[in-house]
């Protein structure tokens, strides 16, 4: 079946099935509710309602396998976007379209079409250059993986390959990118020294500062703090709502609580289709699909 999401009604118009609407087990609400909705990130209307990207009948195949199946959605710009499902139902393939990670394996192939917005170019079309594209936009993996650099040089290293060769400009991107990243005050005295020698949640926060030095429009986090403590987990969660004042954030996570946290919108994704999309607030007390009521309630996955 062919489901197009749209965020200006993010209750499903062009499905049919949501008629009967499933309410989903007071487990499910308290599972979320633990963690709280940020009811605030739903007041916070964005500056626009651009919409930053839009996903068009998207397959993804690796090899034989057909991965992704018929995904149709569109990206909020300046809001933060949880991409949820049990594992192996292709929440990180979908990730990895986006700045076109697949490139780098040989067997891969795209159908269909991401648009980026406001240029209206397709992400997925031949002609585009894959490292531009990584540029524009950025991804931070789930497990810190910072270069065996100095801490400086882990974030000048995007801007280096980019061209930019004046001391200066690169001096103050870093420090730039460091303060984004919630980092700046704890490695300014040390930033020649190496990445290595940061704890595991400030290796993550340069991750994103190296991410954030590019000036990236997307940034793609694929559980970000999933091999973080629970203090590092909160500084990255913090961090992302406020990143999305500057760009447009895909989030990968397992944790219901977090997506409740963090983003504005959810898509619940299931064995390569995207099942349900909508406001997050929505999808975890009013989930649509029988699929995204069972996941949310912890019955399968
Ligand atoms: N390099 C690959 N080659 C072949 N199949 C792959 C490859 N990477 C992933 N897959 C398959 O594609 C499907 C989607 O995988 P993907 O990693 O996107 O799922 P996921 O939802 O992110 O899972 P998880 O939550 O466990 O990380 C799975 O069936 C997986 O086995």
């Amino acid at each position: 079946m062919v489901r197009h999401f749209h965020i200006d009604n993010p209750t499903m118009k062009n499905d049919s099935s949501t008629a009967g609407v499933h309410i989903p087990s007071a487990r499910a609400i308290e599972s979320v509710g633990a963690g709280g909705f940020r009811s605030d990130l739903l007041r916070s209307t964005s500056k626009s309602s651009a919409i930053k990207a839009e996903v068009r009948g998207l397959d993804f195949h690796y090899g034989g396998f057909r991965a992704l199946k018929d995904v149709s959605m569109q990206v909020q710009a300046n809001e933060v976007t949880a991409l949820i499902g049990p594992s192996g139902c292709g929440k990180s393939t979908f990730l990895r379209c986006f700045n076109r990670m697949h490139d780098l394996y040989p067997g891969s192939r795209y159908d269909g079409e991401i648009r980026l917005y406001p240029d209206d170019v397709n992400l997925l079309a031949p002609d585009i250059d894959p490292v531009e594209t990584r540029i524009r936009i950025g991804m931070v993996f789930q497990k810190p993986n910072p270069f065996p650099k100095s801490i400086f040089e882990n974030v000048a290293y995007g801007l280096r390959i980019t061209g930019e060769k004046r001391r200066q400009v690169i001096h103050e991107k870093v420090e730039k990118a460091l303060r984004d990243a919630a980092l700046w005050d704890e490695v300014k005295d040390r930033l020649h020294q190496p990445a290595t020698s940061l704890s595991g949640g400030q290796q993550q926060r340069l991750c994103i500062a190296r991410t954030l030095a590019t000036e990236p429009e997307i940034v793609l986090f694929d559980e970000p703090t999933s091999a973080l403590d629970p203090i590092a987990t909160a500084s990255i969660e913090e961090l992302i709502i406020e990143l999305k004042e500057r760009v447009t954030i895909l989030i990968v996570t397992h944790n219901m609580q977090q997506a409740g946290r963090v983003s504005r919108y959810t898509a619940f994704m299931y064995l390569g289709e995207l099942v349900e999309f909508g406001e997050t607030s929505r999808i975890f007390t009013r989930p649509a699909k029988r699929e995204t009521e069972n996941y949310i309630t912890g019955r399968f996955g």
